[in-house]
């Protein structure tokens, strides 16, 4: 079994180990992109190939200067651990440049930008399909679809969508972009058995639902009672039937269990 992390396009066929086998220190933050851009800059490693791998390369260098190196297998990764040395020594010579000690005040040394930000919203093609929603916003609103992620529509900074019709009657999620890619990158099919591990309030369950057409299994797993429920009306507003609901610490679930044998997660 595997956990299949995509963060871009670039990872689309990586996958790692099952959770429990592994440490997974791949947690990469966007506050921390101009600092990885930085120092890959300052350190002047990488060749036109690896260039054209980019986001990747951005992960797994936050992994080598600030994570476990747990998952660190692939050529990639071999490739940017022998210019590990280089590579800190760029941080450092950053940390002199920006007149800082820590990586933390680092971070907070980046300016990151006061404009205010796009709103946006999924529609929930399990109930409507885009150029529908497309049309009936587009009567009150200034309205145009993310070049990124199918069916997430981009409204202006402060639109409130939160009585319009359709989101109450969730034929539209108001779900930003970083959530909405998260689905996507996955790319479900139709027929396929999914394992959403900590799923509540279910945005992405029930985005996952819709890329597989309400076909196929997922198992939606959420430790905290209250939050159970709130998942259940989300996925009972989606219209999201191929959904089963866990009250469970997806801890506990064994990945030899036969029922998840050919399961996603
Ligand atoms: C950030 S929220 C998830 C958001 C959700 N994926 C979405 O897109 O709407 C994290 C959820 O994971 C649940 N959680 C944390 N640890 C868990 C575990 N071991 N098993 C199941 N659920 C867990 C928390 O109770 C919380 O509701």
């Amino acid at each position: 079994m595997v956990l299949k992390i995509m963060i871009s396009p670039y990872l689309q066929n990586r996958s790692i180990p099952w959770l429990h086998n592994c440490k997974c220190s791949g947690f990469f933050l966007v506050a921390d992109l101009p600092i990885n851009k930085d120092v890959f800059h300052t350190a002047n490693v990488l060749s036109s190939k690896w260039k054209r791998q980019e986001e990747l390369m951005y992960i797994i260098l936050y992994d080598i200067l600030f994570g476990q190196e747990a998952l660190l297998a692939g050529d990639a990764e071999k490739f940017l651990l022998q210019k590990k040395d280089v590579l800190q020594a760029a941080l450092a010579k950053l940390l002199v440049r920006k007149k800082v000690k820590l990586v933390s005040d680092l971070t907070t040394s980046y300016k990151i930008s006061d404009l205010p930000k796009p709103r946006y919203a999924r529609v929930n093609t399990l109930k409507m399909d885009v150029e529908s929603a497309l049309l009936e916003f587009k009567k009150q609103y200034e309205v145009c679809q993310d070049a990124m992620v199918p069916g997430l529509l981009i409204f202006p900074p402060r639109t409130d969508l939160h009585d319009h019709p359709l989101v109450k009657s969730g034929s539209v999620f108001l779900q930003g972009k970083a959530s909405s890619m998260v689905a996507v990158a996955l790319g479900p099919k139709p027929r396929w058995e999914v394992i959403d591990a900590c799923a509540a309030p279910g945005n992405k369950t029930v985005h996952v639902a819709a890329l597989m057409k309400g076909n196929g299994k997922i198992i939606a797993c959420e430790l905290n009672k209250e939050r159970v429920q709130r998942l259940k009306d989300t996925v009972k507003l989606a219209g999201a039937t191929n959904v089963k609901v866990k009250h469970e610490d997806f801890l506990n679930m064994s990945p030899e269990d036969p029922a998840y044998s050919k399961t996603l997660m």
